[in-house]
């Protein structure tokens, strides 16, 4: 491992990566950070919660004089959360080198953007969307930007951005240095790369040599109108410190949050049609602890980072394997262990073995959890908070009652009953919940399909660590759903997440025909009335939501 001293940064540079507590770079910025210096285009790819941020936000910082009062950067990201999050790390790591960069998002005031692009940013970081805008506006030139990074380069192309990048990145100056990131490389990443990057490096870490995200996956074979009952059980057998529980739709994510606040958990919904305020809203409650589940749809799977999210579950399974291994990284990260559960219903089986195939990781199956584990899991955490408060010590204005009290009752008797009262017993509301249909596993890839041409060398290590790196596919060691022999999957050319940067295994092949992940306009995750002018209606409907 490196120290970020070793790569030749500017003090100031320096003193902001120790002010943000790394001590030594992850294997993507250990990797990225000196091609990164040298001014190449680079294409990044490194699992979930490994610093992708500062991979990039270094070198990108360190190129740019403080002096120079044009737009010299510009980062672009699939979602306002994530825009604004980046903006925050951007901002942090160039303080002291006295940068200005700004967030550029739909949804926020375009007044108040106009009033910080007259600051002369040098950093831009934005959503497609409201970047057009501006650049329509005039607000925005790129006449002088040296650096474009694309975070989320993939998602940013299956949420239908294509053609909005396509035109930003055409008035960006040629002579530039354009740099993609994800965790995820499926192979119609090579067309836009192809336009767009010239002669780029990749940088693949392969999983063995990251310090692993420690993600324990599980899932449960729940029939659909018992999803409910399985998750308030799950959340009170596991307590998280902070959950993400993913929903198919905006009506799910609506009711589910609400089902939730009325059995008395501390819960929130997070999805695209939430007027901005709501979203950074919950957003701040969520990273502040005020509540402890924030139940989103997949606007919130890619790149946020919530430092205390213990526990993602996937209330509804994802449409695609890509989704479920960002969704799942919201937890486990930057070293820390998380759990990722899913809910499975019986018929969609098949598309849990798809996920499993694709990512090369057996996720392993667990009972429902009982109404006995779940009355104990809230005990034990009633338990927690006397004990922490018995700690505390600041208990004497009770302990006159409380000695009264012992002289007429039992103490086993009254410490019941305070736990009792403390556990707040559920209150058996009926929830109903919309069903939604299952998800169903398309039939894709095959040996065809493999795009990616790029040589395989090292497969996502589906266990992580144990057989990481070795040459591609999807290994012998799977015993339940035989290697990969349906759809071709094992077909060596697989090498999803690792080795040489291509996602290869083609398994969506035909995806970029479809209407959208969400399973069809009507009831698309994240639909919305766009206020855009033009041509929203042949877009995937995914990206109404998440910028506009
Ligand atoms: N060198 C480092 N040492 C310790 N912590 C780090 C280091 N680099 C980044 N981090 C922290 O790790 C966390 C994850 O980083 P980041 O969000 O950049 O991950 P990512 O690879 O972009 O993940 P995702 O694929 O989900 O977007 C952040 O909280 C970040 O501050
Ligand atoms: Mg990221």
């Amino acid at each position: 491992m490196k120290t970020f001293a070793e790569f030749g940064l500017e003090p100031k540079v320096l003193q902001a990566i120790t002010e943000l507590g790394f001590e030594e770079a992850t294997p993507i910025q250990e990797q990225s950070i000196p091609l990164a210096l040298t001014g190449s285009d680079l294409i990044g790819q490194a699992q979930t919660g490994t610093g992708k941020t500062a991979a990039f936000g270094i070198p990108l910082i360190s190129k740019i004089n403080r002096e120079d009062e044009k737009i010299l950067a510009l980062i672009m990201a699939p979602t306002r959360e994530l825009a604004i999050q980046v903006s925050e790390e951007i901002g942090k790591l160039s303080r002291f080198k006295g940068l200005r960069s700004l967030a550029i998002y739909g949804g926020q005031d375009i007044g108040r953007q106009i009033r910080g692009l007259k600051k002369k940013p040098q950093i831009i970081i934005g959503t497609p969307g409201r970047l057009l805008d501006h650049i329509n506006r005039k607000t925005i030139r790129l006449d002088d930007v040296q650096t474009v990074v694309l975070d989320e380069a993939d998602e940013m192309l299956d949420m239908g951005f294509m053609e909005d990048i396509q035109t930003i990145l055409k008035l960006v100056p040629e002579e530039r240095q354009t740099m993609l990131f994800s965790a995820t490389m499926p192979p119609n990443i090579q067309r836009l790369a192809q336009q767009f990057l010239n002669n780029p490096q990749h940088v693949s870490v392969i999983p063995k040599q990251i310090s692993a995200p420690l993600i324990d996956q599980a899932y449960v074979e729940v029939p659909e109108r018992q999803k409910f009952e399985a998750l308030s059980r799950l959340i009170d057998m596991e307590s998280p410190e902070l959950a993400i529980v993913f929903g198919r739709t905006k009506r799910r994510v609506d009711e589910l949050a609400e089902a939730l606040q009325k059995r008395g958990y501390s819960a929130d919904g997070l999805h695209g049609d939430l007027s901005q305020n709501q979203r950074d809203a919950v957003m701040r409650k969520f990273r502040d602890g005020s509540i402890d589940v924030l139940v989103a749809t997949d606007v919130a799977a890619r790149g946020l980072d919530v430092s205390g999210v213990t526990h993602v579950i996937n209330f509804d399974l994802p449409q695609d394997p890509e989704s479920y291994v960002h969704r799942i990284g919201r937890t486990g990260r930057a070293g820390k262990e998380g759990t990722a559960w899913s809910f499975v219903t019986p018929r969609e089986m098949d598309h849990l073995h798809l996920i499993e195939r694709v990512t090369r990781h057996r996720i392993t199956r667990k009972p429902l959890p009982t109404m006995a584990e779940a009355i104990e899991g809230k005990q034990r955490v009633t338990a927690e908070r006397l004990l922490e408060m018995v700690e505390s010590g600041e208990l004497n204005e009770y302990k006159g009652i409380s000695i009264q009290l012992l002289e007429q009752y039992d103490s086993v008797q009254l410490l019941s009953a305070a736990m009792k009262l403390l556990t707040g017993d559920k209150k058996d509301s009926a929830i109903e919940l919309t069903p939604e249909d299952p998800i169903r596993a398309k039939r894709r890839g095959g040996k065809n399909d493999i795009r990616s041409g790029r040589k395989p060398n090292g497969g996502y290590g589906g266990n992580r660590g144990t057989s990481g790196g070795s040459s591609g596919g999807y290994r012998g060691n799977r015993d339940n759903n035989g290697g990969g022999s349906r759809g071709g999957y094992s077909s060596g050319g697989s090498n999803y997440g690792s080795g040489s940067g291509g996602y290869g295994g083609g398994y969506k092949g035909n995806r970029d025909g479809a209407a959208s992940r969400d399973g069809g306009a009507n009831r698309s995750a994240d639909r919305k009335p766009s206020t855009r002018p033009s041509s929203t209606s042949t877009r995937p409907a995914k990206r109404e939501d998440f910028d506009n």
